[in-house]
């Protein structure tokens, strides 16, 4: 089973490589849920208490809490299907990618998604999911938190890296690439299972 973690900065396209992924067949585990789950087995509201869930979890249990328990999500996710591909979104510190190294071996693949900080403002404020995020100084904090977590540590050591500063389709396309998947039939390496690609996209 190949396994692919992305890793980048907020509003590089890791959503966007996702539902490529989704859209050709290819499981997509978010490491996120892992936390949205225990929050909602601590009685709380993910939304507002995501953060320090997870900063609670890693000190309860390690630094490299989320992924351990993402590992076992990642071999379901493949499990029953006729995929060999799954892709893993949420990586945020080296602790973790080594955690991830240490599960799959050579079959975990890194990939780094990049896009400037002046790009990743525009875009993230063109989707508007979050009102903060067309604040400037908003994201150079959450910019700096994620650093902090160890996130450019994390994207110095990606085995592949994909530039996303081109157009939404060169992105995708790139991703598909780097997938090994079709974009025509979302059948490629992964298997024949998949959906077919087009009408997928959320
Ligand atoms: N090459 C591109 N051209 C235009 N828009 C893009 C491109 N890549 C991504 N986008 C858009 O930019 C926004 C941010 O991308 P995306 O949600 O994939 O980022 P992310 O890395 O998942 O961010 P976060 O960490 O905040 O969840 C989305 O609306 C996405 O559709």
């Amino acid at each position: 089973m190949n396994v692919i973690g992305t890793v980048g900065l907020p509003g590089s396209g890791k959503g966007e490589a996702a539902n490529v992924a989704e859209t050709a067949g290819v499981p997509v585990v978010v490491m996120g849920d892992v936390i949205r789950e225990e929050c909602r087995e601590r009685g709380l509201d993910p939304a507002e208490h995501h953060g320090r869930i997870a900063g609670l979890l890693r000190e309860e249990e390690g630094d490299d809490a989320i992924a351990a328990r993402t590992i076992p999500r990642i071999r379901e996710a493949a499990e029953g299907r006729d995929v060999d591909t799954v892709l893993v979104d949420g990586l945020r510190s080296t602790v973790e990618l080594e955690r991830f190294r240490e599960a799959f071996g050579d079959d975990f693949t890194l990939v780094a998604v990049h896009a400037p900080f002046e790009l990743r403002a525009e875009r993230l404020g063109e989707r508007g999911r979050d009102d903060s995020d067309s604040d400037l100084e908003a994201l150079r904090e959450r910019d700096e938190r994620e650093i902090a977590l160890g996130l450019g540590e994390t994207l110095e050591r990606a085995d592949v890296e994909i530039d996303n500063t081109g157009t939404l389709e060169a992105f995708r396309e790139r991703v598909r690439e780097v997938l090994d998947v079709d974009a025509g039939t979302g059948s490629g390496a992964t298997g024949s299972n998949a959906e077919p690609a087009g009408g997928g996209r959320r």
